[in-house]
C-alpha cells in the first residue's frame, strides 16, 4: 500500500516538473497519447537539467544521492543534466535526540555516558545514510562517532525497487533509453548505497587503506575503534584537516599548491596500481589536507564506503592502455581492448582503432596541462561501448575517480600536469611487473597452492579426458543426428520430385491422347512451348 502512494507521489511530482519532457522523441504511439493532454500545458520556464534537480530533491534523500551518482556518469547522461545535478547536495535535517541515544546505546550495549566522556548530541554533519557526531574516549583520545539513520533499509528497499520499475519502463520504451542504461544505473546504486548501509564493512575498508598507507609522507588515514563498531555504529580517531577545497586557508599556510596536487595524483596511482584498493569516494568533502609541513603537504581522507579494486589482468590492460593512448598508439589500443577481452573477439582491430582516433586526436592536440585524463578515459569507454564493450564496473568506478582527483588537482593547481606524474609510475609499474624478482615473489606467493593441487592432478586430467570422451560422444550423438535429419529431408524431396514426374507424365499422357489438346500443342510457337518445358522443370526440382 505504501509502495502504491510512493509510486503516486512520484508520478505526481513527475508531471509537475514535466519531466515527460525529458522522454526521447521516438516513445511508442501508446505512450505518446497518453502524454497528449500534457501538450495544452504552458512549457515550462525552468531547464530540463533544473527540473529534473528539483523534483530529485522533492523525492527525498534516497533519489538525491541517486541524482549525484547519476552526475558522475557523464558516459551515459546528458552533460547538461551532468552540470544540473552535480548542484544536488544531500545536507538532511539531524534526526531526533533521544532516538539519536536509543540507538547508540543498543547498538553498543551499554550507556553512552559509560563509552564516551563528551558525546555532542549536535551533529558535525548529516547526511542521507548517516549522521557524525564527536565524543571523547575515557582513555582521552578525540573520535567521531558515525550512526546510520533509522528505518533506512525499508525505504532504500521500496525507493530502489520503484526506481528500477522505472528504469524497466525506459529501457521498454525506446532504443534511446535504453542506450542510457537505466537499469545498470540502478543496479550500480543499489549496491553503492547498500554497501553504505553497512559501517563494519567501512570500518574494515579504513582498517585496510591505513595500513596501505601507514608510514606514508602522502596519505593519513585516521583509526578506527573496532570495540565500538557496529553494524550502524562507527567510531573512528578525529581528524583536525584543512578541508581540500578551503583554498584560501591552503593559501594562508603557504601549502605548497604544486606538490598537494601531483601528490592526489601520486596516491592515486599508488592506490590502484601498488595496492589495488582505492577509495573511490574522492569527494572534497572526504578530503583534507593535514596541517603538519605545508610546504611536503600530506592528505588525510575519511568515509571509505565505497573502494575499488581490479582484477589483475585489468590492471595490467589498463596500465597499459594509458601508455599507448598518451603515445596516440591507438591501434595499440583497440588491440589492447580485444586482447582483453572487454570487447568481442570478433571486433574490427581496424574499425575500433579509427572511432578511438577520431575522438582522441581533438583531446590530445591541446597542451598536456590541458588534457583530462579522465576525459580521455571517458571518451574511450564511450567508443568501446559501441563497439560492444561489456560495462566494467570497477573500471567505471576508477574513471569516476580519476575524474574528480584530476579537478580536485586542477582546482588546486591549474597547470597539473597529470601525464608527467603518471607516466614514469605507469611504466616503472609495468617493468617491474616483469621482473624476476617480481616473478619469483609470484611463484613464492602461489608455489604452496600449486604444490597443494599437484597431487590431485592426475585424477583432475584423467578426468578431464573421460569429460572430453564424453564430449566427443555427445558431439557424435549430434552429428549422427544432423546426418539422419538430411537424410530424412533428402528422401522427403527426391519423394516429391517423384510425385510431380508421375503428374506431368500423366498430364502428358492425357494431352497426347485428346485429339484437340494435340492440336493445340502444334499450333504453339517453339518459344512458348521451350518456356513451358523450363517451367515444368524448375517446378520438378524445386
Ligand atoms: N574522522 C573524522 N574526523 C573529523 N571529521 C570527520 C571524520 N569523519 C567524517 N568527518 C566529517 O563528517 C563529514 C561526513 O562524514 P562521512 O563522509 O563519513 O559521512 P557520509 O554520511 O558518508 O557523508 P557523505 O554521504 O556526504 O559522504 C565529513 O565530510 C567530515 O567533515
Amino acid at each position: 500500500m505504501r509502495a502504491l502512494f510512493r509510486l503516486f507521489q512520484i508520478i505526481g511530482v513527475a508531471l509537475r516538473y514535466r519531466l515527460d519532457l525529458l522522454l526521447p522523441n521516438n516513445k511508442p504511439w501508446w505512450l505518446a497519447l497518453l502524454f497528449s493532454p500534457l501538450a495544452l500545458l504552458p512549457k515550462p520556464a525552468a531547464t530540463d537539467g533544473e527540473r529534473l534537480r528539483l523534483s530529485l530533491e522533492r523525492l527525498g534523500p534516497i533519489f538525491i544521492k541517486f541524482g549525484q551518482l547519476l552526475s558522475t556518469r557523464p558516459d551515459l547522461v546528458p552533460a547538461e543534466l551532468v552540470l544540473e545535478l552535480r548542484k544536488l547536495q544531500d545536507k538532511v535535517p539531524a534526526f531526533d535526540q533521544t532516538q539519536l541515544v536509543s540507538i547508540v546505546e543498543q547498538a553498543l550495549g551499554q550507556p553512552i555516558a559509560d563509552c564516551f566522556g563528551d558525546f555532542s548530541a549536535q551533529p558535525l554533519a548529516s547526511a542521507s545514510i548517516a549522521q557524525v557526531h564527536t565524543a571523547k574516549l575515557h582513555t582521552g583520545e578525540d573520535v567521531i562517532v558515525k550512526v546510520v539513520r533509522p528505518n533506512l533499509l525499508a525505504t532504500i528497499k521500496r525507493d530502489i525497487a520503484l526506481l528500477k520499475v522505472i528504469a524497466k519502463l525506459l529501457e521498454a520504451i525506446s532504443q534511446d533509453g535504453r542506450r542510457l542504461r537505466p537499469v545498470e544505473i540502478v543496479d550500480d546504486y543499489q549496491i553503492t548505497i547498500t554497501d553504505e548501509l553497512n559501517l563494519l564493512r567501512e570500518a574494515a575498508n579504513c582498517t585496510q587503506l591505513r595500513r596501505n598507507f601507514l608510514g606514508s609522507k602522502l596519505l593519513y588515514v585516521p583509526d578506527v575503534y573496532w570495540d565500538y563498531c557496529r553494524e550502524n555504529v562507527l567510531v573512528q580517531e578525529r581528524i583536525y584537516g584543512i578541508g581540500v577545497s578551503d583554498l584560501a586557508e591552503l593559501e594562508k599556510q603557504n601549502t605548497n599548491m604544486k606538490m598537494l596536487a601531483e601528490r592526489g595524483v601520486e596516491i592515486f596511482f599508488t592506490q590502484v596500481f601498488s595496492h589495488n584498493f582505492f577509495h573511490a569516494d574522492m569527494h572534497p568533502g572526504n578530503i583534507f589536507v593535514s596541517r603538519k609541513t605545508p610546504d611536503t603537504p600530506s592528505y588525510i581522507a575519511v568515509d571509505t564506503a565505497i573502494m575499488g579494486s581490479l582484477t589483475t589482468e585489468d590492471q595490467y590492460y589498463l596500465a597499459r592502455n594509458l601508455v599507448a593512448m598518451f603515445r596516440r598508439d591507438y591501434r595499440q589500443v583497440a588491440q589492447l581492448h580485444v586482447d582483453s577481452g572487454w570487447v568481442p573477439a570478433t571486433t574490427s582491430v581496424a574499425a575500433f582503432e579509427s572511432a578511438i582516433r577520431t575522438v582522441c586526436e581533438p583531446i590530445f592536440e591541446k597542451p598536456l596541462a590541458e588534457i583530462s585524463f579522465g576525459q580521455v578515459l571517458l571518451q574511450l569507454f564511450r567508443t568501446a561501448r559501441r563497439f560492444n564493450m561489456e560495462v566494467q564496473p570497477q573500471l567505471v568506478l576508477l574513471q569516476k575517480t580519476l575524474l574528480n582527483i584530476e579537478g580536485l588537482g586542477r582546482q588546486l593547481y591549474p597547470q597539473l600536469d597529470l601525464w608527467s606524474t603518471a607516466h614514469p609510475f605507469l611504466e616503472a609499474w609495468l617493468k617491474q611487473r616483469y621482473h624476476p624478482k617480481t616473478l619469483l615473489q609470484e611463484i613464492k606467493r602461489f608455489g604452496p597452492e600449486w604444490l597443494e593441487k599437484l597431487p590431485h592432478m592426475p585424477q583432475k586430467i584423467y578426468d578431464a579426458l573421460g569429460n572430453s570422451e564424453n564430449l566427443t560422444k555427445q558431439l557424435a550423438d549430434i552429428g549422427t543426428a544432423l546426418a539422419r535429419e538430411q537424410i530424412r529431408q533428402q528422401q522427403a524431396r527426391r519423394a516429391t520430385r517423384r510425385h510431380r514426374l508421375a503428374l506431368i507424365a500423366l498430364a502428358g499422357a492425357a494431352l497426347v491422347s485428346l485429339p484437340e489438346a494435340r492440336a493445340a500443342i502444334e499450333q504453339l510457337n517453339t518459344s512458348a512451348l521451350a518456356l513451358g518445358l523450363l517451367g515444368l522443370y524448375l517446378w520438378l526440382v524445386s
